[in-house]
């Protein structure tokens, strides 16, 4: 087996292998089960020492995955410089808002030539920066992949069939995580194109919300499918104009992922909207959540970027004016139904007015 610091190919043809999970919620637990089930020794950080106790002395992460009992060898801790420390190959699952500060307090923790993979589906606030630019800015000398796709954590925890896309440019990562998490229940798909997963996986967020305040309002089966099918549209325009591959949204970390989300009253963004679809006020819902709905900070920013660079997102706009500036759902609707009638597929038929 290679040294762990060197670029080699990283073996992972033998079960038993280090890996550290940062960020202890429910995607976290979710890996960390996958990982342990596939005989790998997780070192599992998490800020949370009664947390990390009770899972160490139950297996059992009672505030995220309250029925499920992580089995293998799980080793909860609190202390991040060791995780990475011990880990070939570390993934994080930490939300996007405190995504850079954690991998930066640490940063001299990580090796050179590790494998970081990020699982989080999130935007940062200030540059518009995706997790696996903070990753390059913060840890450059790390191999750094994305894993992303229509990956519900409830779902994967009870061992229902899964698919994930990892994206990586580097063709050993995408290997070794294709071998790390693979397993009966769950396939990895691989990718080159990590910006158009990685904002895939972000942008889905924001018609999730949509879909759940559609799905509040009865509108119809109808509704729901132009909405997921105009939310590609919209959301693959925005991509592509910044420099992602447009078939990404063809695959598991685009539709796949929007479908899920825009479907499942399991995802947390769709069941933000609706409630607000139902009358309630966004910080209620949220708090009510109690986990992070990513997409109703990632609609900001996407709001924002894309009256910036000048691209038509109808969808953007009008959830930002019912959740943001306190418009009423049925005037965006009805906006929305009676704007300008327009291309279907734009890659086919270029739109013929731009707002
Ligand atoms: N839950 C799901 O089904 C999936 C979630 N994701 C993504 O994974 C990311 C994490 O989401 P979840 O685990 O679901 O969220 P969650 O709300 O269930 O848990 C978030 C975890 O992050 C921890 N955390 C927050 N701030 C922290 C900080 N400063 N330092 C250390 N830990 C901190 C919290 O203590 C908590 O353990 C999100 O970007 C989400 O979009 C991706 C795929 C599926
Ligand atoms: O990304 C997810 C499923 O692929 C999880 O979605 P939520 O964050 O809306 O629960």
């Amino acid at each position: 087996m290679p040294e762990k610091n060197d670029r080699g190919p990283t073996d992972v043809s033998q079960t038993g292998h280090d890996v550290a999970v940062l960020g202890g919620g429910s995607f976290g637990s979710a890996m960390a089960k996958v990982l342990g089930e596939n005989g790998h020794t997780v070192h599992f950080w998490m800020r949370d020492e009664a947390q990390a106790d009770e899972i160490r002395n139950t297996g059992i992460n009672s505030r995220y995955m309250p029925d499920i009992t992580l089995t293998g060898d799980i080793q909860p801790t609190t202390s991040l410089p060791e995780a990475v420390g011990k880990a070939e190959i570390v993934f994080v699952a930490i939300p996007s808002k405190a995504f850079r500060s954690v991998i930066r307090e640490n940063s001299s923790e990580f090796r050179e030539g590790q494998i970081v993979v990020s699982l989080t589906k999130g935007i940062e606030e200030h540059g518009f920066k995706l997790m696996s630019e903070i990753l390059q800015e913060e840890i450059p000398r790390s191999r750094i992949g994305v894993l992303s796709g229509p990956n519900l954590a409830g779902e994967i925890v009870s061992q229902d069939l899964t698919a994930t896309v990892i994206a990586a440019k580097d063709p050993d990562v995408r290997r070794t995580v294709q071998e790390l998490l693979g397993c009966e229940y769950l396939r990895v798909y691989a990718n080159v194109d990590v910006y158009g997963v990685e904002l895939a996986g972000a942008l889905k967020n924001i018609y999730a919300i949509v879909a759940g305040l559609a799905s509040a309002r009865n509108l119809g089966e109808n509704a729901k499918a132009m909405l997921i099918t105009r939310g590609l549209a919209e959301m693959s325009r925005f991509a592509v104009s910044l420099g992602a591959n447009p078939m990404t949204f063809m695959g598991l970390a685009g539709v796949g992922d929007l479908i899920v989300t825009c479907t499942s009253p399991k995802s947390r963004n769709y069941r933000v909207g609706y409630a607000v679809g139902n009358g309630q006020a966004l910080d209620d819902a949220v708090a009510e959540l109690g986990q992070v709905a990513e997409g109703i900070y990632t609609l900001k920013l996407v709001k924002e970027k894309s009256e910036a660079i000048g691209i038509y997102m109808p969808l953007v706009r009008g959830l930002y004016e019912i959740l943001y500036d306190g418009a009423s759902i049925s005037a965006v609707i009805n906006s929305l139904m009676m704007s300008v009638q327009n291309s279907d597929v734009e890659f086919i038929l270029p739109r013929t007015i731009s707002q």
